[in-house]
């Protein structure tokens, strides 16, 4: 388990990224959500021990993290959202040589681990090739194989599936599935579909905070009977927004269906509908949008 308490990030020119997290994270896989900006890097690289909160506590099982951050070290894995160089050595001979950096350095054991690793995110038969050629879905499979090395117990992947077209994103999601349950893995990502395929628990972080947290399910459950859709032609657009709270909008055969959210029946030929995640995330958004709007008139 995972334990945030009051974590807070501000960078010294004063922006505050991380605003108070507080959450318990278990097993399986965790969806962060949240929009460009929110602060999800940041938490993801302060759970990591690349960067010390300004404030809060972070504990994995007896291991205080900010404390202790070689044991932490010692037990994850992390798949950074910009992964970095790659030099124009073979995927082998680069994961062997990370496989080393991580401590595992009897011969025997390094050939098994890489080997191994390879042949579980599906890189073994190009083995032999420069990373640096590799597609954007190899580098992220990659990646996590580097993230595998030592069988840790948290794995931390931040915006895994950004670039990555929808074969490669599927290829990638269900590696990221047969890691398995025995591990916490930390999925940060701004793509709700990412969040709704994968992950039976999810928080919204928005503006370094979090605004929403529990089962993707129970959550579109929550929302039953405020989102209302209704199809307008595209002109009609600024109208609905100047009346309504527009959560989304979509192109359907050259027509905009909107929804909105309200707890009261809009009226104006809007119908009640069954929210999906997008919904859920969208309005979360809106409703935290709402009172900087209200504070800043
Ligand atoms: N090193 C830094 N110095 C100052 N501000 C920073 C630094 N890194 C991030 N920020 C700011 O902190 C806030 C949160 O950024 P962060 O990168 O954590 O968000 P994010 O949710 O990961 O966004 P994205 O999806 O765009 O990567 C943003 O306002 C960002 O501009």
């Amino acid at each position: 388990m995972l334990q945030l308490n009051g974590v807070e990030h501000v960078y010294p020119n004063g922006t505050r990224a991380l605003d108070g997290v507080t959450m318990s994270i278990g097993k399986g896989m965790f969806g962060l959500l949240g929009p460009n900006g929110a602060g999800k890097s940041s938490l993801m690289r302060t759970i990591a021990t690349l960067q010390t909160p300004t404030a809060g506590t972070i504990h994995f099982g007896d291991i205080d993290v900010l404390a202790e951050p070689t044991r932490l070290r010692s037990t994850l894995g992390y798949l950074p959202q910009d992964f970095g160089v790659y030099p124009r050595v073979s995927a082998y001979d680069l994961l062997d040589h990370m496989v080393s950096l991580k401590g595992i350095t009897a011969s025997g054991e390094r050939k098994a681990t890489v080997e191994t690793l390879l042949n579980q995110v599906n890189l073994w038969n190009v083995r032999n090739k420069a990373v640096a050629g590799f597609s954007g879905g190899m580098r992220q499979r990659f990646g996590i194989a580097q993230a595998l090395i030592g069988n840790p117990e948290l794995i931390i992947v931040d915006e895994p599936t950004a670039g990555l077209d929808p074969e490669e994103r599927n290829r990638f999601y269900n590696l990221l599935v047969e890691i398995g349950e025995n591990v916490v893995i930390i999925l940060s990502t701004h793509i709700v579909e990412d969040v709704a395929d994968l992950c039976p628990r999810m928080a919204v972080l928005a503006a370094g905070r979090i605004e929403l947290e529990g089962a993707p399910s129970e959550l579109i459950q929550r929302s039953r009977g405020t989102i209302w859709a209704k199809t307008i032609e595209r002109d009609q657009l600024d109208d609905v927004r100047s009346n309504h709270e527009v959560i989304s909008t979509r192109l359907l055969a050259g027509r905009t269906i909107v929804h909105v959210l309200s707890e009261l029946d809009p009226g104006n030929g809007f119908a009640l509908v069954e929210g999906g995640l997008e919904d859920v995330y969208m309005s979360t958004l809106a409703h935290t949008r709402r009172p900087a709007a209200a504070k800043a008139a």
